[in-house]
């Protein structure tokens, strides 16, 4: 089909619109789902001495197998205040810095202590140098964490913090403004007259940012009017970085969104994807706002999300792979051929083979449900066999 851009090609047009926000410094525990935008390099060693990591007796290994006598302790936290001599032993707990001189811990299920007396009685540490974890044995002081771009997890987070960070530098929450339209669309749980439904698609965008960082304002609603929508959109680029409208993106009479954009004094940048569902999304900008337009149908909605705003989202805040990655696994039954639209069928991973839903139709919400890939299938390609490798997008 001409005319259709391809997917790729619209998400690089699309990233290329603008650059990702400024970055700042925040505190490391609020950086969860962040991106990093400067590497995150270790001011410490970690350990920063060598470490106990049993509760026991720090000895020498060459006394094995004993017995020794016990000459002081050590908890984590204290620095040792003496040595460990030949025939010696101090107790020592978990995380604490070893004494000088001690080169081995032996676990204290295997001793008996008896005042100062201390005995093997089980079989002791196999090796030198057992239950002691080494100095820099984690990292060492000048070793990059955590590179630019990096998203943050719970594990970068703890990772940042070992390494002596108390805050990082991420880039800036992107603002972005929902914007549903539709005469049909009434609030969600309101009595519905006939021909009106409810507006589940503005509170399953905001949903679906919540999984990126955004400062997301509560959906706002027009009516499919043409002049009240470039209003809304002039109004809302003043505040905002990201627009995003659902609904009145494709080519019937009470469609205005792309008209809304020029009336808004904004420019299209494209329209038309070479994807189903998801076939009218617009994209274009109002000044440095971006606006994403996304087809009104749920389904639609959901994959133009997923494919293209989670991405302009993920890339404005800096991260470093915005786009979804292409996953693999074979399909748990037969695939019919591709048409003259690349598909993004709405499955589910089930013990590793992917199964398609029977119902592909953008209009349902109940397949969205339990969706937890998108299947690819190319334009054109042939029929697949149950068992072949198919192409996925993981849904987060
Ligand atoms: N003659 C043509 N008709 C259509 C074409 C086409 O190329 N030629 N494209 C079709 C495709 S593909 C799609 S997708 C839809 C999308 O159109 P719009 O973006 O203009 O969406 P609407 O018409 O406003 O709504 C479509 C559908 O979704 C419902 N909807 C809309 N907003 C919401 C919401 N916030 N919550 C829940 N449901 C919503 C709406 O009631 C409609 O049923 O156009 C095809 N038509
Ligand atoms: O391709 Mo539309 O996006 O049918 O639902």
């Amino acid at each position: 089909m001409s005319g259709l851009l391809a997917v790729e090609e619209a998400q690089a047009r699309l990233l290329a619109l603008r650059a990702p926000l400024a970055a700042e410094n925040i505190a490391i525990s609020e950086s969860l789902g962040r991106y990093l935008s400067q590497d995150v390099i270790a001011s410490r060693d970690q350990p920063a001495a060598p470490l106990s990591a049993m509760d026991g007796y720090a000895i020498r290994f060459a006394d094995m197998p004993g017995p020794w006598t016990i000459t002081g302790e050590i908890a984590a936290g204290a620095a040792p205040d003496r040595t460990v001599g030949a025939g010696e032993a101090i107790r020592i707990f978990t995380g604490a810095m070893l004494p000088d001189g001690a080169d081995t811990v032996i676990l204290q299920e295997d001793v008996a202590a008896a005042g100062t007396a201390l005995t093997l009685t089980g079989d002791g540490p196999g090796t030198r140098g057992r239950h002691i974890r080494e100095r820099a044995g984690d990292f060492a002081a000048g070793a990059r964490l955590l590179a630019a771009g990096t998203h943050m997890g719970a594990g970068a987070i703890a990772a940042a913090i070992m390494g002596g960070a108390g805050e990082v530098r991420v880039g800036s929450r992107p603002r972005v403004a929902i914007l549903t339209t539709g005469d049909e669309l009434v609030a969600p749980g309101r009595a519905l007259a006939p021909g009106q439904i409810p507006n589940s698609n503005g509170a399953m965008l905001a949903a679906m940012l919540a999984a990126v960082p955004a400062d997301v304002a509560l959906p706002l609603h027009m009516r499919d009017d043409r002049m009240s929508i470039a209003n809304a959109i002039k109004e809302l680029a003043r505040h905002h970085d990201v627009i995003v409208t659902v609904g009145g993106a494709s080519v019937g009479d009470h469609d205005h969104v792309r008209g809304a954009l020029d009336d808004a004094g904004g420019r299209l940048d494209f329209w038309k994807i070479a994807m189903r569902p998801g076939k009218p999304l617009i994209a274009g900008t109002i000044g440095e706002t971006l606006l994403l337009g996304l087809p009104g149908n749920p389904g639609s909605a959901f994959v133009t999300a997923t494919l293209f705003l989670l991405p302009l989202i993920r890339h404005l805040a800096g991260a470093a792979h915005p786009l979804p990655p292409i996953r693999q696994a074979p399909l748990a039954a037969a695939l019919a051929a591709g048409g003259a639209r690349r598909d993004y069928l709405r499955a589910r991973v089930d013990g590793a083979a992917l199964h398609m839903f029977d119902s592909q139709d953008s209009g349902q919400t109940v397949p969205l449900i339990e969706a937890d890939a998108l299947l690819i299938r190319e334009i054109g390609a042939p029929a697949r066999a149950a068992g072949a490798i198919a192409d996925y997008i993981a849904i987060a």
